[in-house]
């Protein structure tokens, strides 16, 4: 069996390095790798893994990792946490279920798009491995790993001496209360030369404890906050037996916090490592002036359940601190940043609040590694228990005998639960494969799909044209590199929307709508990205309309119903783009999006004389 798989794997690495040259040899090789799966013993049985997810269902916490059932199983029990919230009556329950935990639950009917939480961030600051960043704006420090080449310069802190940013607004934000000056305080209390180093490598390290500390100088300064984040999940127990992250938080948070920074006194190993599972378990990613960053949000956004089919979406902001001082600025970037919780399609009373922890356009391999790596459970929801993915395939790989007279052959898991599970074709049944091979086809495909520039129009076109025989056509690598090339037909040198010819234009709107099928099922309601797709698929419409007008195809007064009908349907997708992308931070692109999109549907209403 070894030697048959050892064979298998070596096919694998041949099959991708020749994909590049002989697009033939593709088909070819996946049909050998799948027939030498095929005679090959399946480790583990099925039914030994399923004994072994009941099992994990029964239980959801101490030393056995989380399994979430399907919707049938979350057992949920409404318990009294109002008590411990004065200001519940928002339209939200608390519950908590086995497998989940606490969630929210909706108190009332919301329409699609209505606010559900706009909250504070309990604490904000550089993600792990982040590079140095000023403390206050999180601009990056540096560049060309030296401190004195950057824009803007940094000036020490006058205070603890930590590199800032020497932008105006923080240098006087400094003397306001801010995400820095807690740490400042416990920073000047320690010996000044021990908390930062001139070295570009040791400071590095720094930052990752920044945020770790941030949340634990709570202890002394707000006891209400200290208490929210004792109450928040950090899966200890879990955690402890996965030596890669318990090692890193010791060495990047623990030992920095404690001998570095000497703050031996005050925190104690234990809750170091508990504040760095909470925040692994509960804090969001955040982007702000080109840096990213982790925010805990609450007392109630972090208790938001995950499903792969999200019904909210989330948007952070930035709210000046003080908007009478920050006016005095040259630079508003600093403040307070909130999270904004929508209902992305309508939810009714009784229902979850779902967001997806994991990245909507992966596929299940990889959406539940995530979440089983990083948050400690493993997926059970609709889409994850479904081989087809809700009827997207995201995950289908193309079965090569089977395509005969249009007709797709799908190899599938014949149990997605089961990351052991054979994969087999939907249709002829004849082609089994390992889920481990498969797991190396796709991970060979998805290293190629990631060195893709995202500029390069022809490099994207050929990927789909190379894996046509081996993935299918909505396998959520082809949809990355669809969703890639939606946004840069009509944008780029060579590809604006102008030059392109009408074939180019049908590609982009053909690409727009296929995406948008998936989207609104992986995402459905008001999502971003049906909002930012719907943007671009107007592009090629409206260009097409004015071409035929220009050309001659169409006639203003001779074909005014078809015309009238064409603009109506820019309109529409206009519009319903505008109305999503409006609610994203004022200084993001989707913002300008939406206004771009409000403008555009003005001028084809001012065209056909229709009221707005
Ligand atoms: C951000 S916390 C959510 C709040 C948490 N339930 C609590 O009681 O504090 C994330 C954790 O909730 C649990 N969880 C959330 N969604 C889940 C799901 N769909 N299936 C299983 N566990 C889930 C997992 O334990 C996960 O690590």
């Amino acid at each position: 069996m070894t030697i048959a798989i050892n064979l298998t794997d070596v096919v694998l690495i041949m099959f991708v390095a020749f994909a590049f040259v002989v697009d033939v040899l593709v088909a070819v090789v996946i049909h050998v790798v799948l027939v030498v799966d095929a005679v090959v013993p399946k480790s583990g049985s099925n039914k030994s893994n399923k004994q072994k997810n009941r099992k994990n269902l029964e239980k959801r916490s101490g030393n056995e990792e989380n399994e979430v059932g399907v919707d049938d199983d979350r057992k949920t029990e409404e318990i009294d946490e109002k008590e411990k919230y004065e200001q519940i009556d928002q339209g939200f329950r608390i519950l908590t279920s086995e497998i989940m935990g606490r969630y929210l639950v909706a108190d009332k009917d919301f329409r699609a798009g209505e606010m559900i939480l706009d909250e504070e961030a309990i604490v904000v600051g550089p993600c792990q491995g982040s590079k140095p960043v000023c403390l206050v704006c999180y601009r990056a420090l540096y560049s060309k790993d030296k401190f004195s080449d950057t824009i803007p310069a940094t000036v020490p802190c006058k205070k603890c001496g930590w590199p800032l940013c020497g932008v105006e607004s923080c240098i006087r934000a400094r003397n306001d209360p801010n995400d820095h000056s807690n740490e400042c305080k416990a920073f000047e209390a320690a010996r000044k030369d021990a908390t930062f180093s001139q070295d570009p490598l040791i400071q590095y390290s720094l930052y990752e404890a920044i945020v770790p500390l941030r949340v634990l100088l709570y202890k002394k300064h707000s006891a209400k906050r200290w208490q929210e984040i004792c109450r928040m999940e950090s899966h200890d127990e879990i955690r402890k037996n996965r030596p890669i992250i318990w090692n890193t938080n010791q060495d990047k948070a623990v030992n920095v916090i404690r001998d570095t920074w000497g703050l031996k006194e005050d925190f104690s190993e234990e809750e170091i490592h508990r504040v760095c599972g909470v925040l692994e378990v509960n804090a969001f990613e955040i982007g702000r002036n080109g840096s990213s960053l982790r925010g805990l949000f609450g007392p109630f956004t972090y208790l938001m359940a995950h499903d792969c089919v999200p019904n909210t979406s989330h948007v952070d902001v930035l709210q000046p601190i003080n908007k009478n001082k920050l006016r005095k600025y040259s630079d508003e970037d600093t403040g307070t940043i909130r999270v904004q919780v929508r209902a992305s399609s309508a939810i009714s009373k009784g229902e979850a609040f779902y967001l997806s922890y994991a990245y909507t356009m992966q596929g299940t391999m990889a959406r539940r590694k995530h979440l089983y790596e990083s948050k400690f459970f493993k997926c059970a929801c609709r889409r994850c228990s479904d081989p087809t993915e809700l009827g997207t395939y995201m995950s289908a790989l193309k079965c090569p005998l089977c395509e005969k007279d249009g007709v797709i052959g799908r190899v599938l898991s014949t149990n997605p639960l089961d990351e052991d599970a054979e994969w087999k074709c939907d249709k002829c049944g004849k082609y089994v494969a390992l889920s481990s091979t498969v797991s190396s086809v796709i991970e060979r495909v998805n290293e190629e799909a990631e060195k893709l520039p995202s500029d390069d129009v022809e490099a994207c076109e050929n990927f789909l044209q190379r894996y046509r025989n081996v993935l299918c056509p909505s396998h959520y690598l082809c949809i990355g590199v669809k969703h890639t090339l939606s946004q840069v037909y009509g944008k780029i040198d060579g590809y604006t929307i102008n030059e392109l010819p009408t074939s180019l234009l049908e590609r982009k709107r053909e690409l727009c709508q296929e995406l948008i099928k998936i989207f609104d099922i992986i995402e459905p309601g008001k999502s971003r990205l049906r909002g930012i797709t719907l943007y671009e698929l107007h592009a090629p419409l409206m260009t097409m309309i004015m071409r035929d007008l220009g050309e001659g195809r169409i006639h203003p007064k001779r074909d005014k119903k078809e015309l009238k009908q064409r603009l109506l349907e820019v309109c529409k997708y206009l519009e319903e783009s505008r109305e999503i992308l409006v609610c994203e931070p004022s200084t993001s692109s989707e913002y300008a999006t939406a206004i771009a999109a409000g403008e555009g549907r003005m001028d084809n209403r001012v065209y056909l004389k229709i009221k707005p």
